[in-house]
């Protein structure tokens, strides 16, 4: 079983935090958060002090996943497991996880090359969490909600995280006709996916397909995704239902060129029955993709 509970934060680097601040705060409707760097935007919706760190740059791309484990020997058995399976591992100073709003945290590298960071003890924030819109977030024991990453060595990716990580297989679609090629989805928590691996081809940047987040009712998806709408975002796939986990969402163009998917009526897997199975169809209805622009995750470099 793995020692993982749930996605804890996402942490990202862009040239355009100004309209990061207009998707996630003004669109979406997260609250603004705090942390240690002022130039940063933190993004907040639920008792943490952030979910989601924009930092300045001069390039978009992701900095660092963070997963969540139940405390300190846990922190150490993900240690040892990753050390064991040849991976480097950073042990980071307190210094550097306090800037993290974590007791303590490790970091290393998946083989696709996305850092990785996990850490226990996060601090909260117990003022009342004040969205501009009222949206409520699905979190708690279910974590952030997903990321969607893109793996070169797809094989190697996906052998870490389920043989090292201990991530479990919550099914696939395929993308060719023999099946050699699929997105791969993968939970910790009853939450359908916490991650899905997607074959891609070498880019540098940005290093993420998508992040998912989950709000409690379908009013709040649909008046985000009026907000993002009148705001001059592209939607990169209209509202739908998805087959898997049953989340009805939309899927917005972030600056840099990878997505935010907003969902809400996600389902909530009961390991004592689940198996994984192959989805043939993204949609019950919905998510029509056709004149979006292609997720730089899938151009190939140079
Ligand atoms: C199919 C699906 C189920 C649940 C999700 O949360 C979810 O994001 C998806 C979409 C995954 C999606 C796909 O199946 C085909 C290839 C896609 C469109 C991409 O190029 C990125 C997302 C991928
Ligand atoms: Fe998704």
């Amino acid at each position: 079983m793995t020692e993982l509970r749930g996605l804890g934060y996402l942490r990202i680097q862009t040239q355009d935090v100004p309209r990061w601040r207009e998707l996630l705060i003004d669109g979406l409707g997260m609250a603004v958060g705090s942390g240690p760097d002022p130039t940063a935007l933190y993004a907040r919706v639920d008792e943490r002090r952030a979910r989601i760190a924009v930092l300045p740059g001069d390039s978009d791309k992701a900095l660092a996943v963070g997963w969540e484990v139940r405390d300190e020997f846990a922190l150490q058995r993900v240690r040892e497991t990753v050390e064991k399976s040849g991976r480097a591992v950073e042990v980071l100073s307190r210094k550097e996880a306090t800037h993290l709003d974590a007791e303590a945290a490790i970091a290393f590298e998946d083989p696709a090359g996305t850092r990785l960071e996990v850490f226990y003890g996060p601090v909260l924030d117990h003022s009342p969490v004040v969205t501009p819109f009222a949206g409520r977030w699905v979190t708690g024991g279910l974590g952030l909600g997903h990321v969607v990453l893109p793996a070169t060595n797809f094989d190697e990716t996906y052998e870490f995280y389920t043989q090292v990580l201990g991530f479990l297989p919550r099914g696939s679609i395929r993308l060719d006709e023999e099946g050699v090629s699929r997105v791969r989805f993968l939970g910790i928590n009853e939450r359908h996916h916490a991650l899905a691996l997607c074959p891609a081809p070498p880019t540098e940047e940005p290093g993420l397909v998508h992040l998912m987040t989950e709000v409690d009712s379908l009013d709040a998806v649909g008046q985000a995704l009026d907000r993002v709408n009148g705001m001059d975002f592209s939607i990169s796939s209209t509202l739908g239902r998805h087959t898997n986990d049953k989340m009805i969402s939309f899927y917005v163009r972030a600056p840099g060129g990878w997505d935010l998917e907003f969902g809400t009526e996600g389902m909530l897997v009961d390991e004592r029955h689940y198996t994984s199975e192959e989805i043939t169809a993204d949609a019950y209805w919905g998510h029509d993709q056709t004149g979006s622009e292609p997720l730089k995750a899938f151009i190939p470099a140079g």
